[in-house]
């Protein structure tokens, strides 16, 4: 990562409350580099400079940090290139963490990093997140998604993966909002409901996001 980079990634994170250690940023730079150089054979990722990088992919995932605690289990849906897992698993260490994504060469990029970076406590597999009602029932306290589904889609696939008293987070842009509104109806019908609607603008660019954030309503 060149320094403009490594600055904001820093003040990024600062902004966010988080005060990143020593190796903490070792572990983000060799994050960066690897996904850098896997991104020439494979397709991991659009965003391609370090400083979009260091925003896009890793203070963007932080920001699960305004609402994700560190301990219980938590599961990302759909994380490709490890956003947000891999970032939230650096700060937040004594989260265990299951990332799953449906294309195989994806998830191999994620243990590879994850074996560089020393990770425990973190599986990257290799699922359609359709199928893991059968093995995980009830098993999370945190399922978080980024650039995945609509949110009924979202919530369909993993309120029978969530415990009774965990939450559902879906990051969004710019129509979080909207879509959050647009939800509700179907998330009635799903036995869910909007806990929190977090909004926030992510640090540095100014760029709109939400936290969605839901709950399973009581039988
Ligand atoms: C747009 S990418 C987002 C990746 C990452 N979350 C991010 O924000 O950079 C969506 C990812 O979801 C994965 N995906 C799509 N449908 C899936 C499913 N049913 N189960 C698991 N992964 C799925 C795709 O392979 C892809 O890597």
């Amino acid at each position: 990562m060149n320094e403009t980079a490594k600055k904001l990634l820093v003040t990024g994170a600062t902004e966010l409350g988080l005060h990143l250690t020593s190796a903490q940023l070792g572990n983000f730079y060799t994050y960066a580099s690897e996904l850098t150089k896997w991104s020439k054979k494979i397709n991991l990722t659009a965003i391609k400079t370090d400083e979009e990088i260091a925003l896009k992919h890793f203070v963007d995932s932080l920001t699960l940090a305004k609402v994700v605690k560190n301990k219980g289990r938590l599961l990302d849906i759909g994380s490709g290139g490890g956003f947000p897992a891999i970032p939230l698993k650096i700060v937040l260490h004594d989260l265990h963490v299951m990332s799953v994504d449906a294309v195989e060469k994806k998830v191999i990029f994620q243990r590879h990093v994850a074996r560089l970076l020393h990770l425990h406590d973190f599986e990257a597999v290799h699922v359609r997140g359709e199928e893991l009602a059968k093995s995980h029932a009830g098993q999370f306290d945190w399922i978080v998604s980024r650039a995945f589904s609509d949110i009924p889609t979202f919530a369909a696939m993993t309120l029978p993966l969530l415990k009774s008293d965990g939450r559902l987070i879906a990051m969004k842009g710019r129509g979080g909002r909207d879509e959050a509104e647009a939800a509700k109806g179907a998330l009635d019908d799903l036995g869910a409901r909007i806990a929190e609607l977090l909004e926030f603008r992510l640090p540095v660019s100014g760029d709109s996001r939400y936290l969605v954030v839901m709950e399973k309503v009581a039988d």
